[in-house]
């Protein structure tokens, strides 16, 4: 799979660390940045990796930030992005099997590398099941174009 890597600073390191695990298990790795640990703005990864999901470069995207919530609650305002914030392997693993999640966040100074690891494993291992699901995220999808018509018709 080609996997888009993104993290702030306080993501930078285990997201190097992820990117290199993931091609340990043959994944294809676009690493997005941030590429120090120089202090920057969580939006501007959560976007790229988003962006590169969405436009086909990447098959799922992964983002951290300190706890995954700045970074998480970004990419899911960008429409057709799922990103689900986990902070266990079933929970990754559910992600993807129930609401086909299509990036992973993760807090960076929450979780340690080995749980990481398993976390990442899970989301990559699993695919969405569809049946009932389906229906749950078409109403999903409902809801964000109702957002986005909502947006547009304010004066
Ligand atoms: O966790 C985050 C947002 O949910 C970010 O990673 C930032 O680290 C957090 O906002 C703290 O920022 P700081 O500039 O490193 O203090």
């Amino acid at each position: 799979m080609k996997l888009a890597f993104g993290a702030d600073h306080a993501g930078f390191e285990l997201k190097n660390h992820l990117a290199d695990f993931a091609r340990g298990l043959g994944h294809e790795v676009l690493d997005l940045g941030t590429h120090s640990s120089e202090s920057v703005d969580y939006p501007d990864f959560a976007e790229a990796v988003a962006r590169a999901v969405l436009d086909g470069r990447a098959d799922l995207g992964v983002v951290l930030c300190s706890n995954g919530v700045g970074i998480s609650i970004t990419a899911n305002k960008v429409p057709g992005i799922r990103c689900a914030l986990c902070h266990t392997s079933w929970g990754a693993a559910r992600a993807r099997q129930h609401v086909d999640a299509n990036v992973l966040a993760l807090g960076a100074w929450e979780i340690g590398r080995g749980v990481a690891e398993d976390i990442l494993r899970a989301f990559l291992a699993n695919e969405f099941e569809g049946g009932r699901h389906e229906r749950r995220v078409a109403k999903l999808r409902d809801v964000e174009r109702r957002g986005i018509a909502a947006e547009a018709s304010r004066p």
